[in-house]
């Protein structure tokens, strides 16, 4: 069995860490930390996982953490740069959920991120665990920084578009819609019921911190910097981010079968047939994005929609995957749930 630890088990990517690995045949969890809940039986707080985890939650502790196999960082931004350097001295293997090394502009990330970052020189070391774009150079990551959730949707769905060259690399517009769980568990107004039922917004127009990530995530495909308007929206739901993608055809191609093709052989992106619409629904609890394209009117405008679980493709599950990547494991392994409908 491999050893794996969690660090930032009470949040809601850390105990979605737990829902998933719980199903997972290879692994155990042996360390799960919380400042606030350590000693207290995971069980004891998330009655879903009672009669699957035997644990307690304890101290971060380099000790602790530093004889596992592999570490999950499911903390705050600016946490794990302060731990990583030290647990991979001490030969962990670290998937990081949070934004510590996912960009790979020291300069820009201290700007979007308001902080020092305390490790620069691990950041060209990490590798962005995006598996469907960097599968190989995952394998044998040391660290691998786990994708946000938007851009993750907004990667997947413009990818063989950019890839191919088919479309104008300026004017390329990610509107996104994410439901409340992207916030995390941390108590704040804005995510209250009485503030987010029966009502829907836009929020970060003037700029939002996954912007430069996707920038640089469809920069590395297009070989070349591209342009991109991004703006995120807050669903009155919990689970779920639906993108809805605009590109530019510069050029004829059969879309249905460039996308189809491309994901032929990924485990966890499903092209819809033409003419669909997919449901955020049709993936909660999951870690598949499902993709339909679209040419309106058979003009020059392309629209993709993608949909993700945030918790799961967007941040737990997709941490899974690299883990099983990078561990030479089946890349399916605790993964093969089927979405909760309705
Ligand atoms: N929610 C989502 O959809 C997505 C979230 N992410 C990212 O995953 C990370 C976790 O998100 P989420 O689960 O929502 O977060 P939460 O804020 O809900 O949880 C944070 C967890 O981290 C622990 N923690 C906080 N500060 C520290 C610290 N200094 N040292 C050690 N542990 C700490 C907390 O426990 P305690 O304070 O008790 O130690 C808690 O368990 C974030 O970086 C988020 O951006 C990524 C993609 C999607
Ligand atoms: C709905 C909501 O608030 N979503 C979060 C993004 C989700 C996320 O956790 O992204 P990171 O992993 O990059 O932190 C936000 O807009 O800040």
């Amino acid at each position: 069995m491999v050893k794996v630890g969690i660090v930032g088990g009470t949040g809601y990517t850390g105990v979605e860490l737990l829902r998933l690995l719980a199903g997972h045949p290879q692994v155990e969890v042996t360390v799960i930390t919380s400042r606030a809940e350590a000693g207290r039986p995971v069980a004891d707080i998330y009655p879903n996982l009672r009669g699957h985890f035997d644990i307690a939650f304890s101290e971060p502790d380099l000790a602790t953490l530093g004889a596992c196999d592999l570490v999950f960082f499911a903390t705050p931004n600016g946490t794990a740069m302060k731990l990583v350097p030290q647990l991979l001295e001490q030969g962990c293997r670290v998937v990081d959920l949070a934004a510590d090394f996912r960009l790979q502009d020291i300069p820009l990330w201290e700007q979007w991120y308001g902080m020092t970052h305390s490790c620069p020189e691990l950041v060209a070391e990490a590798v962005y665990g995006l598996p469907e774009l960097n599968r190989e150079a995952i394998r044998s990551a040391r660290l691998v920084a786990n994708p946000g959730c938007y851009p993750t949707a907004a990667t997947l769905g413009f990818l063989p578009l950019i890839e191919s060259g088919l479309v104008r690399l300026s004017g390329l517009v990610a509107d996104c819609k994410s439901g409340v769980s992207g916030a995390g568990r941390g108590a704040s107004v804005g995510t209250l019921m009485g503030e987010v039922g029966e009502s829907f917004k836009a929020y970060g127009v003037p700029g939002h911190r996954h912007m430069p990530e996707i920038r640089q995530n469809l920069a590395q495909l297009a070989d070349q910097s591209i342009d991109l308007t991004f703006v995120p929206h807050l669903l009155p739901m919990i689970r779920g981010i639906h993108a809805t993608l605009y590109a530019t055809l510069t050029d004829e191609a059969d879309l249905q079968s460039l996308y189809e093709t491309r994901f032929s052989h990924e485990p966890f992106v499903d092209v819809l047939p033409a003419g669909s619409h997919p449901e955020t629904r049709s993936v909660r609890g999951v870690n598949h994005c499902r993709i339909a394209v679209h040419r309106p009117q058979d003009g020059d405008t392309v629209v993709v929609l993608a949909v993700i679980d945030n918790l799961v493709k967007g941040a737990a599950g997709q941490a899974i995957q690299n883990m099983n990547i990078m561990l030479g494991l089946e890349e399916t392994l605790g993964l093969q749930a089927v979405a909760l409908l309705p």
